[in-house]
């Protein structure tokens, strides 16, 4: 099930249950017809749920356009205080329409419905919540500067918003990302065009209308929707209107977007794929690590950019490990959204079924043991429609392999011994990505030293994805450029221009 484009309008295809929604591109406060028409599939069991419009380079410059009037308006002469009164609102209005937003993002992605509330939704709320506080208590940096003629100089830096800001996101926490980077840009007062995934267009434009409703005003934020290169995203990134691009998915997009924004010299803020890694030491408590264990492998069905894909285990509880995952992977239940006993939904995708099977037939061709799961699962009925895939481990592999390299971004890792503290750390760090790892051990001061020695952004010890929205959270080499979160996002949303005045 590849989203297919058409031309508008889409011909109606005879299919059972209820007729596809018609979602628009969202400019200027009224929604807007695409060029072109795609169809959204359900990840459940693959029938045909929304048909979306495409934006095309027309309807990109009027987003662009929309946002940019909208910085002249009323938005860009409001109080913090005013803006953080209505962030705060919007989160207000998100608790009130939680169940719909739950359901477009169940809709989309095919998560257990305890996940998009409990993760998705939740979050969304907090994120508003979070930066309505941090803009409120920011302060200005100032200097008093002495100078040798025994005068003084008062240096302080005011800041303004960076401009309009491209947020360009992806399809696994589609409105948890989302908010994470829309919340700080409209925090600091900048307008906004948001490029949603393909393949989880409901949230954002539910979203859109929930901030008109909350009172941002009309304009502020603009989502277009389409594809990435040749599409809406590359039209985006390219378009000269924007000042700054805000943007979380795979490395190699990310890489495509310097490029798109690098005659224009644009700041950027990325946060990327990871190939992250858990260490259990023989001191941890066992079950407590391996009960984190499964959380960090399978939750999200694996597609969370912190998820652990690579498990090195001290060898003298290496067995007791592997059996008590594998144990734990079994007790997955895989099902239908709605029912309270799934734990686990399918991938996003077809296609992204495929990729994460041909890392399933590399592993076993790599010459791994397979622990658990490795198959594509029959759950019977429309479910075998639907993008479903086991919960799978592998023993056997090691750092030279692809499998254990590879980001794969399903519900599958491979374990692996060592023997030495050191000799851990240097297998976590040899990765040409750097964004998070989880260091499971009952020796305090060792859970401080290797979580400090990993290189990455995020290091838990002894739990995984516990967050403090104030924290800053990005990841080093392929997983990313900046930091956001508290001030962090406050640096990246802003340009600060120093006044420095002669006393
Ligand atoms: N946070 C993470 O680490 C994530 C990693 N992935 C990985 O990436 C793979 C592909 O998933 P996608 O959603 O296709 O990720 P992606 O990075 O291709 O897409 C993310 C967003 O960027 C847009 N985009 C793609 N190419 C673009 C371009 N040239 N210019 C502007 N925008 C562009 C997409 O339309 C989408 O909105 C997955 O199989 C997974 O391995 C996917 C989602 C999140
Ligand atoms: O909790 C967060 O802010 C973000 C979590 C996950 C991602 O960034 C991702 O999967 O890309």
């Amino acid at each position: 099930m590849p989203a297919q484009t058409t031309s508008l309008p889409t011909a109606a295809a005879p299919e059972a249950g209820p007729a596809p929604r018609t979602i628009r591109n969202f400019i200027g406060g009224a929604p807007v017809d695409g060029v072109a028409a795609f169809d959204k599939f359900d990840p459940v069991d693959g029938s045909r749920i929304a048909v979306v419009h495409e934006a095309g380079a027309e309807q990109v410059d009027r987003a662009v356009a929309a946002a940019r009037a909208a910085l002249d308006g009323p938005w860009g002469r409001m109080s913090v205080a005013e803006r953080a009164r209505i962030l705060r609102r919007v989160a207000d209005v998100i608790d009130h329409r939680a169940e719909e937003l739950i359901a477009a993002e169940v809709g989309d992605t095919g998560k257990p419905e305890a996940l998009a509330r409990e993760l998705d939704v939740a979050r969304a709320a907090a994120n508003f919540r979070s930066f309505a506080d941090t803009v409120s208590a920011a302060g200005l940096d100032s200097y008093l500067t002495e100078l040798p003629d025994g005068r003084s100089a008062l240096n302080y830096a005011v800041r303004k918003p960076l401009g309009v800001v491209a947020v360009i996101v992806p399809w696994n926490l589609p409105l948890l990302l989302l908010t994470w980077k829309l919340a700080p840009a409209l925090a600091t007062g900048n307008t906004v065009v948001v490029k949603p995934s393909e393949e989880t267009p409901s949230s954002a434009t539910l979203l859109a209308e929930i901030l008109v409703e909350a009172g941002v005003p009309v304009g502020v934020v603009n989502v277009v929707h389409g594809f990435g290169a040749g599409s809406a995203g590359e039209a985006l990134t390219r378009h000269p209107g924007i000042d700054g691009v805000t943007f979380t998915g795979e490395s190699s997009t990310g890489s495509a977007i310097m490029r798109a924004v690098a005659p224009r010299v644009r700041p950027v803020s990325f946060e990327l794929g990871g190939k992250n890694a858990a260490v259990v030491f023989a001191d941890a408590d066992l079950d407590h690590a391996i009960a984190g264990l499964a959380r960090s492998t399978y939750l999200n069905t694996g597609q969370v950019c912190l998820c652990t894909e690579r498990i090195y285990v001290e060898r003298s509880v290496f067995d007791d490990v592997a059996a008590g995952l594998a144990e734990q992977s079994r007790r997955l239940r895989l099902g239908r959204p709605e029912d309270p006993a799934t734990t686990t939904g399918p991938l996003i995708s077809q296609g992204h079924r495929e990729k994460v099977r041909s890392y399933f037939e590399l592993a076993l061709e790599e010459g791994a043991t397979l622990l658990a799961g490795g198959g594509i699962p029959t759950l019977g009925g429309e479910l075998d429609g639907g993008a479903w895939i086991e919960p799978t481990l592998w023993t056997g592999l090691d750092n030279s392999h692809r499998t254990v390299r590879e980001e794969i971004f399903g519900p599958a890792a491979a374990l692996i011994p060592f023997d030495t503290e050191e000799e851990a750390i240097a297998l976590a760090n040899d990765t040409d990505y750097g964004l998070a790892a989880v260091t499971w051990t009952s020796d305090l001061a060792r859970g401080h030293r290797v979580a400090q020695r990993m290189r990455v952004g995020m290091s838990w010890v002894n739990t995984w994805y516990l967050r403090d929205l104030r924290s800053p959270f990005g990841g080093v080499g392929l997983s990313g450029i900046g930091r956001e979160g508290g001030h962090h996002s406050l640096e990246f949303y802003t340009e600060p221009t120093n006044v420095c005045v002669q006393l």
